[in-house]
């Protein structure tokens, strides 16, 4: 069975997706036996601007094995196109094909939200929860993926967001327009409007720093979304090394040969996030009275995540 572009999004239940995704997360940096994904292949081709992507697990205690395999065409529209593939891990049967741009650009909004809940939410009051401002840069697949995802699941009081050809912005703005009541564009990333922002989600494919120190409120939480290779970063030194700054991951094994802003800026790692699903201590030590960031490169379990949510959907119905 192939799931298409509109049946992703039709199957793809956030919920679900969400409680999966907290599940493989949490066992990854448990180190379970039973959930194998061994570092992704990241194969540039002449250039090196474009890249083909392999992306295996295996997770023999849900019995199901995913593959992903995208292309990086940044000049290319969209940037990302491939398939995801679900096997059964007990009689190794195909279950289902996939769309991976969808996938891809639901379950790494999913992510950064878990994040966003751990580390933001989980110490906000009930004041501040009403009056939250999130704001979007980079407004092209994964900005829309983002701010879809983040508005179906928390009530924002304010939207703030920033792309490089404003015409991105607008027109996020422009779809978002009937439903959100304040969504406003910046004028650049040195709009005072950006210090009053709570969550900040960097979606762009940047090679210089976008963000430092001075531009944002400490405090603030950050899902830094865009880098994947060393040379690609959006977060400035001095805001990844800053003593009111913790860094958390998706997989400290992949950040450190992957993000740029890990390895340019040699940021400690505070945490994997699944390491903070269900420790309230670690979640506390980290987040309290800290601007937090969430670097993810993206792995092959979250796929997995979201392959198991549109197969379930189907056996289920
Ligand atoms: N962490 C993860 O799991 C995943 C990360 N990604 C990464 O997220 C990023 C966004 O993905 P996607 O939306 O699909 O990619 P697109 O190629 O569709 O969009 C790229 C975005 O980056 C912006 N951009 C590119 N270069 C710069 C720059 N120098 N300064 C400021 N903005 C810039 C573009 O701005 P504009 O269009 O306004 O010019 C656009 O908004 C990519 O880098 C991708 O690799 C993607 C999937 C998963
Ligand atoms: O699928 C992922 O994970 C990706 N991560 C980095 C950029 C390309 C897609």
């Amino acid at each position: 069975m192939y799931f298409d572009e509109s049946s992703v999004k039709q199957y793809l239940s956030l919920p679900s997706l969400l409680e999966i995704l907290s599940d493989v997360l949490h066992r990854y940096s448990k180190h379970d036996p039973s959930l194998q994904q061994p570092i992704r292949s990241v194969l540039p081709i002449d250039d090196r601007q474009n890249f083909l992507l392999n992306k295996p697990c295996i997770d023999l205690h849900r019995g199901y094995m995913c593959v992903k395999t995208i292309t990086y065409f940044p000049a290319s529209s969209p940037t990302i196109d491939g398939v995801v593939s679900l096997f059964d891990s007990k009689t190794g049967r195909l279950l289902l094909t996939a769309d991976a741009k969808e996938i891809t650009a639901q379950r790494t909004a999913a992510t950064s939200f878990l994040a966003t809940q751990l580390l933001a939410f989980s110490k906000w009051t009930d004041d501040k929860k009403n009056h939250a401002c999130l704001t979007i840069i980079g407004c092209s697949v994964q900005g829309h993926a983002h701010l879809e995802v983040f508005t179906q699941l928390f009530k924002w009081n304010k939207v703030y967001l920033w792309s490089r050809n404003v015409k991105n912005a607008i027109d996020l703005q422009s779809k978002y327009a009937s439903q959100l009541k304040h969504i406003e564009i910046l004028k650049d990333l040195n709009d005072i409007r950006l210090q009053e922002t709570d969550v900040i989600c960097t979606c762009t494919g940047s090679e210089q720093a976008l963000i430092g120190l001075k531009q944002v409120k400490k405090g603030v939480h950050i899902n830094a979304v865009g880098s994947f290779s060393p040379k690609m970063r959006e977060l400035a030194d001095d805001l990844m090394i800053s003593e009111d700054t913790n860094v958390v991951v998706d997989s400290r094994e992949s950040a450190m040969k992957e993000a740029g802003e890990i390895i340019q800026s040699k940021a400690n790692i505070a945490a994997e996030v699944g390491e903070l699903v269900n420790n309230e201590v670690l979640l506390q030590e980290i987040s309290q009275q800290k601007t937090t960031i969430f670097k993810s490169v993206g792995l092959a379990i979250e796929d997995l995540a979201a392959a198991i949510v549109l197969h379930e959907s189907k056996t289920n119905a």
